[in-house]
C-alpha cells in the first residue's frame, strides 16, 4: 500500500490507505479524503489513514517506557486489576497463551482518570509518566479518531449537527496489549496470535510498533497483513457502528498473526457507547432506499450476549440480537 494527499488512494480489495496530514472539515482535500475513506469502510469496515497524531517522543514514551514498565509487573498485579467498567486486565488464557492486554477507560478526558487510577493501583507512589502518556496520546487520538468519524457519517449523509451529537455520545478506551512468543504449539497449529474477529466496539484504532501482526480481510475474503509503519494507524469499524449506520458499514474482520519468535505489542484506541446506553439506526440513515435493519441494541445487554450468553456460538450475533429481519430468515 502506497499513499498520496487527499484525491489519491490505493485500494486493494477495497482496503483503502487514506492520507490525513494536515486536512481540515471543508479544506481543500477533506472531500476527497472523505470519500476515500468512506469507500474503504462500506467494503470492508476498515481503512488505514496516515496521521501526525503521535510524534516520534510520544511513541517511545509509550511503547519504550509506559508499556513495558506495565507489562513487567508481576502477574498478581495485573490481575488484581478488576475487569469491568474501570479497568480491566486480561491475562494469558489457554486459547491465547502469549497475550495480555489492559484497558483503561475515558483516558482521553480530563486529565486522564482511567490512567491516574490505574497508576495509583499498581505502583506504591503513583507513575506520573505512565499517566501522562497514556492521557496525553488519548487526547491525541480522539481528535483524529472525531475526523475519521465525521468523515465516515458525513459520507453516509448525516447532517453535522448529528453527526456532532453521536460524536459526543461515545465513550473512549484505551487498550495496552503485549503478545509474547507464541509457544511452539500454537505456532504449528494455526500460527494466530489472536483468531479472526469483529470487535463490539463503535470504532477501534489500532496502533502497532514496529512488530507486524495485523491483518485485515478484505472483499474476496483474503487477508492483507497491515505494515506496522509509525505514522499510520488502522482504523477498524466494531458492531456497534453497524447498527448505527443502519448496516452501510459492516464490522472490519482482522486477526493478528505475530511472528512467532518475537514480542509485539500494540495499543488499541477504542470507541463505545457509554455505559448503559441502547443504540439505533441513525433516523438519517432509514428510508425508503434503506429500510431499518437493526432494532435498538442496548450496549451491555450486546455484551453479556456476546461474550457470556447465547451469542457466543454464532457466526453473526448482531444479527441474531437486534437485527431487524432476524425472525424473517
Ligand atoms: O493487536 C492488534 O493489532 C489487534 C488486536 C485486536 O484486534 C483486538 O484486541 O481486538
Ligand atoms: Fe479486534
Amino acid at each position: 500500500m502506497s499513499s498520496v494527499k487527499g484525491a489519491e488512494h490505493q485500494l486493494r480489495s477495497g482496503l483503502g490507505k487514506v492520507d490525513l496530514r494536515g486536512l481540515e472539515p471543508g479544506g481543500p482535500g477533506w472531500e476527497a479524503a472523505r470519500a476515500a475513506v468512506a469507500a474503504s469502510m462500506e467494503a470492508v469496515g476498515t481503512v488505514v489513514v496516515t496521521h501526525d497524531a503521535l510524534g516520534a517522543d510520544l511513541r517511545q514514551a509509550l511503547f519504550g517506557r509506559a508499556m513495558p514498565e506495565f507489562f513487567a509487573l508481576p502477574l498478581d498485579a495485573k490481575r488484581s486489576l478488576v475487569s469491568g467498567p474501570v479497568n480491566g486486565y486480561i491475562g494469558p488464557r489457554p486459547g491465547a497463551p502469549a497475550y495480555e492486554s489492559v484497558r483503561i477507560w475515558e483516558a482521553a478526558h480530563g486529565a486522564g482518570a482511567g490512567a491516574r487510577n490505574l497508576g495509583d493501583a499498581l505502583w506504591p507512589h503513583g507513575n506520573p509518566a505512565f499517566c501522562d502518556t497514556v492521557a496525553t496520546f488519548a487526547r491525541n487520538m480522539l481528535d483524529l479518531k472525531r475526523k475519521v468519524g465525521r468523515m465516515i457519517l458525513e459520507s453516509l449523509g448525516v447532517p453535522a449537527e448529528c453527526v456532532e451529537s453521536h460524536l459526543d455520545s461515545l465513550a473512549y478506551n484505551v487498550r495496552l496489549a503485549h503478545y509474547g512468543p507464541l509457544p511452539d504449539t500454537a505456532t504449528t497449529t494455526t500460527g494466530l496470535s489472536m483468531q479472526p474477529h469483529r470487535d463490539c466496539t463503535m470504532l477501534t484504532m489500532v496502533i502497532q510498533h514496529g512488530v507486524e501482526g495485523l491483518e485485515v480481510q478484505v472483499e474476496d475474503g483474503s487477508w492483507i497483513a497491515v505494515p506496522p509503519e509509525p505514522d499510520t494507524v488502522t482504523v477498524v469499524a466494531g458492531e456497534l457502528l453497524t447498527v448505527v449506520a443502519n448496516g452501510r458499514v459492516p464490522a472490519g474482520i482482522h486477526r493478528v498473526r505475530t511472528p512467532g519468535d518475537r514480542e509485539r505489542m500494540s495499543v488499541l484506541f477504542v470507541s463505545t457507547p457509554k455505559e448503559g446506553a441502547t443504540v439505533r439506526p441513525l433516523d438519517e440513515l432509514v428510508d425508503d432506499n434503506h429500510p431499518l435493519m437493526y432494532g435498538d441494541c442496548s450496549f451491555s445487554e450486546y455484551v453479556d450476549f456476546r461474550f457470556a450468553g447465547d451469542g457466543r456460538k454464532l457466526s453473526d450475533p448482531l444479527k441474531a440480537f437486534c437485527g431487524a429481519l432476524k425472525d424473517k430468515q
